[in-house]
C-alpha cells in the first residue's frame, strides 16, 4: 500500500525554498524523479543543484518550472503537461507554495486577504485539479497540502494567513472522501507544520506584531529538514494527517472534528485523549489572551509616556 518513492514522478510546488525544498531532497534521496515549481527562475536552477547532490543513481532528474500556481488555471495545467511529457504521470504531487502576513485585520490591506488566498487556498486548487483525473484513472497518486498550525486554531495576526490555510483542510476533506474509495487509491494529506527555520519564516518575521510571536512562541522553532521527512513518510503511508512534536500532535488530536481516520489505533488515541486535551488547551487560550492584554498594557504605556514627553 504504501507509495514506491524509487523511479516516481513528484511535483513539489514552492520546492525551490524551504520546506518545499527539502521535501524534494528527501523525495530524491528516495529515488524520486522531480519537478521543482515556483516563479524565480534563479531560486529555482539553485535547488536543482543542492538537490542533485543527493542523487542514488545517474538516471534520476530534476525539472524546473518557473510559473505563479495562484494565477492562471490553464497555464498551470499546460505546465504539469509539459512536466508529465518529460517524466511521465505524476504519481505525487506537494503543494507547498504559499505565504504568510500578519498584522491586526485594520491594519492588513484588503488586498492581503486576495493574495493570500490565491496563493494558499487557489494555488493548492490548481495544480491538484490538473493531475488527480489522471491519477484517478491510473489508480496511483498522493497530494499533499501544506496547511500550517495556524490551519487549525485560529491566532492573533492571522486573519488573512489561518483563514488561507483552514481553507486547505475543507478542500482537503471533501477531495479525500471522492478519491479513498479503494478502486481510486489516490490518498490525500494535510501537512500542518509549526513555526519552521526558513527563508519565507525569517521574512515574515520582520513585520510579526508581537503578539503573534509570543504566542507562536508556545511551540518551538523546527528544522525544515525534519518538517519534510514527516510529511514524506505521512504521504508515502497514505495518511490523512501529519504533525510534528507533541504540540502537533495534541493540536491535531483535539481539532480531528470529522476528518478521516487512517487507523484505529488514531481513532482511539482521538476519543481517549480529547477531553483532557481540551483541558490543556483552555489553559493555553488562558495564556494567549493575557499575552494579548500584556501587550495592550504595555503599547498603552509607551503612548502615554509619548504624549507627556
Ligand atoms: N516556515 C514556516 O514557519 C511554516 C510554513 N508553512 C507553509 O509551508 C509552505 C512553505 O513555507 P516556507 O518553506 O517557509 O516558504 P519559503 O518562502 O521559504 O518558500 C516558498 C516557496 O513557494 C514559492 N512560491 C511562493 N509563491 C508562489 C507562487 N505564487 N507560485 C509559485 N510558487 C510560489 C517560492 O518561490 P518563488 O517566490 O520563486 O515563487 C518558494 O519556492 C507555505 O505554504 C507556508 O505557509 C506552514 C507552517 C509553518
Ligand atoms: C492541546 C492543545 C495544544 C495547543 C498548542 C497550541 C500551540 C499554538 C501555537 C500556534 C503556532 C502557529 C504557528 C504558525 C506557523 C506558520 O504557519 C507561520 N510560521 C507562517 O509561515
Amino acid at each position: 500500500k504504501p507509495l514506491a518513492l524509487p523511479g516516481a514522478h513528484v511535483v513539489v510546488t514552492g520546492g525551490s525554498s524551504g520546506i518545499g525544498k527539502c521535501i524534494a531532497i528527501e523525495c530524491y534521496k528516495q529515488g524520486a524523479f522531480i519537478t521543482l515549481v515556483a516563479r524565480n527562475e534563479d531560486k529555482l536552477l539553485q535547488a536543482k543543484k543542492e538537490i542533485e547532490m543527493h542523487s542514488i543513481n545517474d538516471k534520476q532528474v530534476v525539472l524546473c518550472i518557473s510559473v505563479d500556481v495562484s494565477q492562471d488555471y490553464n497555464q498551470v495545467e499546460n505546465v504539469i503537461k509539459q512536466a508529465q511529457e518529460k517524466l511521465g504521470p505524476v504519481d505525487m504531487l506537494v503543494n507547498c507554495a504559499g505565504m504568510a502576513v500578519s498584522g491586526k485585520f485594520e491594519d492588513l490591506e484588503v488586498s492581503t486577504f486576495e493574495r493570500l488566498m490565491s496563493i494558499n487556498y487557489l494555488g493548492s486548487v490548481y495544480p491538484s485539479r490538473a493531475v488527480i483525473t489522471t491519477m484517478k484513472e491510473r489508480r496511483v497518486g498522493r497530494i499533499v497540502f501544506v496547511s500550517s498550525q495556524a490551519g487549525q486554531l485560529g491566532l492573533f495576526g492571522f486573519t488573512a494567513y489561518s483563514a488561507s490555510k483552514f481553507a486547505i483542510r475543507g478542500l482537503a476533506e471533501a477531495l479525500q472522501m471522492e478519491v479513498k474509495v479503494k478502486p481510486y487509491n489516490v490518498y490525500i494529506t494535510v501537512a500542518y507544520p509549526p513555526d519552521t527555520d526558513t527563508p519565507g519564516f525569517a521574512e515574515e518575521n520582520r513585520t510579526k506584531p508581537l503578539e503573534t510571536r509570543l504566542i507562536s512562541e508556545t511551540t518551538s522553532v523546527c528544522k525544515p529538514e525534519q518538517v519534510a521527512k514527516q510529511i514524506v513518510k505521512d504521504a508515502i503511508q497514505g495518511n490523512f494527517n501529519s504533525s510534528l512534536g507533541s504540540d502537533g500532535y495534541m493540536l491535531s488530536a483535539l481539532t480531528c472534528g470529522m476528518a478521516p481516520v487512517t487507523s484505529i489505533t488514531e481513532g482511539l488515541q482521538q476519543v481517549v485523549t480529547m477531553g483532557l486535551f481540551r483541558t490543556i488547551a483552555l489553559f493555553y487560550l488562558g495564556s494567549f489572551d493575557s499575552i494579548v492584554r500584556r501587550c495592550m498594557m504595555q503599547r498603552e504605556k509607551s503612548e502615554n509616556a509619548d504624549k507627556t514627553a
